[in-house]
């Protein structure tokens, strides 16, 4: 277990929090999830029990430890429910007036000692811990996706975090068998300010008509070996945090190199966020994945 931290406490249900608790409820934890969306909550709890059964299936895990973890975490219709966790992630939609409404709704529940953790892809920890009644105990624990499968965890204190934080922080992740980056506190910090500005590129190549959704991702991962295609990655990342992180490098360094892609601004509009809405540079209705252009 991680220094003082035994139990853990998750704000948003979606892909990230649901990882998150899947593999803080593998290594022990004692883990409460709040989401607004009650149905979230379930469908949730339904998908970490697909990715542990298949983990049973591999042979990574035993249907004891699957049962034993399952066990272990909770559903907390109501904020309240996490009022005594010892770290709490907030891992909500990537939207800075969103993040800010949770610690607002969290901050005076929570012990004054617990850890403040946001799983931002891109925002300002030194500004989000601001908005807290606790910028010392704020800090930055960015998860890639899916987070049972990827090892990397990027660690980024705000200005004000103090040591003791940030080294509770270390040992709880390395109890996850994760391996830890440091990040400044830059916008977007290390994987996503080299990854976005690719996969916007790649949306660019298909807005110019440069190739299709199937030439781009072929191209990508038969040329340069990645395991997914740029517009596949998008999709399962999600579009529409995708273009958040787009907008918070364009702000943020205020370069035109990070101009989003007008056509990624239209699949946002549009709702077609990837495989989370069903549809994105994909159409993922049917059995099979079908390019949308
Ligand atoms: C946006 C941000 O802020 C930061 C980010 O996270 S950026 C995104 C970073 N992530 C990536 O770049 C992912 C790139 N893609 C990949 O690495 C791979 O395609 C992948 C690991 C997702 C799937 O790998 P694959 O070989 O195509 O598929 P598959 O063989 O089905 O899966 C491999 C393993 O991953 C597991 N897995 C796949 N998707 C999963 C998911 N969503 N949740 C949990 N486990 C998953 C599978 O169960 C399988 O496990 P076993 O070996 O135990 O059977
Ligand atoms: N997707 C990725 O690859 C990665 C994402 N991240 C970051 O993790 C965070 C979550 O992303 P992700 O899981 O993909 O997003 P999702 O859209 O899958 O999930 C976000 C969840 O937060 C819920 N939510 C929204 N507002 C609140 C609120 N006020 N209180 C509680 N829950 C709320 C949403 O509910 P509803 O749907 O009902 O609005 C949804 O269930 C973001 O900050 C993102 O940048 C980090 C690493 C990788």
């Amino acid at each position: 277990m991680g220094n003082q931290i035994k139990s853990v406490g998750i704000v948003g249900a979606g892909q990230m929090g649901g990882g998150i608790a899947h593999v803080c409820a593998m290594a022990g934890y004692d883990v409460h999830i709040h989401d607004v969306s009650a149905d979230g909550l379930q469908s949730m709890l339904a998908t970490i029990s697909g990715n542990l059964a298949r983990q049973v299936a591999s042979g990574k895990t035993t249907e004891s430890d699957r049962e034993a973890a399952l066990a272990r975490i909770a559903l907390a219709p109501q904020i309240e429910g996490l009022a005594a966790m010892d770290l709490v992630i907030e891992a909500a939609t990537e939207d800075e007036t969103v993040k800010r409404k949770i610690y607002q709704q969290i901050c005076p529940i929570l012990n004054p000692e617990a850890i403040l953790a946001t799983n931002t892809s891109s925002l300002s920890i030194t500004r989000l811990a601001s908005t807290t009644d606790r910028p010392e105990r704020f800090i930055g624990i960015h998860f890639m996706n899916p987070v049972p499968v990827m090892k990397l965890v990027e660690l980024v204190r705000g200005i004000a975090t103090e040591d003791q934080t940030f080294q509770s922080a270390r040992s709880f992740i390395e109890t996850l068998d994760k391996t830890i980056t440091v990040a400044e506190d830059f916008p977007a910090f290390i994987v996503n300010r080299i990854l976005l500005p690719m996969i916007n590129e790649a949306i660019y190549t298909l807005y110019e008509g440069v190739g299709s959704v199937e030439a781009i991702d072929t191209a990508m991962k038969l040329g340069a070996n990645h395991p997914m295609g740029p517009l596949q990655l998008a999709d399962f990342i999600g579009l529409d945090t995708c273009l958040s992180i787009m907008q918070v490098l364009h702000d943020g360094l205020s370069d035109s190199k990070y101009r989003p892609c007008p056509l990624l601004v239209k699949y946002v509009e549009a709702g077609w966020l990837g495989r989370k809405s069903g549809r994105g540079f994909y159409d993922y209705r049917g059995d099979t994945p079908v390019p949308t252009r």
